[in-house]
């Protein structure tokens, strides 16, 4: 599966935190992140991220874009609801674009921990069978 991480700043913490717990689970799928979320764990877990952008520069965008093309299976986007953000219209399109495609988001801790465990129970399966069907 093609999963991408994203957290905003004062979230990286509890982001790295989250992916060192699961590590084992993330090493089995393709990563994907924006710009210093990505790097931060790289850095932290050795894990190996395909990097965009910074979310500001239009990290949100190119992931948007990939989901777009039904090329994300899972959206993990730490927001941060206390802090406004000058690319609030790209973190916008981004959850929009998930309800579109119907891509699994979870946009805090106690909902990522529900995706993740149901990624490895399976649960998260028929992404794949609707992938094989558009091809
Ligand atoms: O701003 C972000 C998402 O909207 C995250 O971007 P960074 O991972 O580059 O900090």
């Amino acid at each position: 599966m093609k999963i991408a991480i994203i957290a905003h700043d004062k979230k990286k913490d509890e982001m790295a935190r989250f992916v060192i717990a699961y590590k084992h689970i993330f090493a089995l799928h393709q990563i994907f992140a924006t710009g210093t979320t990505g790097l931060r764990i790289q850095k932290e877990t050795g894990l190996k991220v395909t990097r965009f952008q910074s979310g500001p520069l239009g990290g949100d965008q190119q992931i948007g874009a990939l989901i777009a093309q039904n090329e994300m299976d899972l959206v993990i986007f730490f927001r941060d609801p206390l802090t406004a953000q000058p690319h609030e219209p790209d973190v916008s399109a981004l959850i929009r674009l998930c309800d579109v495609y119907d891509v699994p988001l979870a946009t805090n801790m106690g909902t990522a921990e529900v995706l993740v465990r149901g990624l490895v129970n399976g649960d998260l399966d028929w992404r794949t069978i609707i992938k094989d069907r558009k091809e």
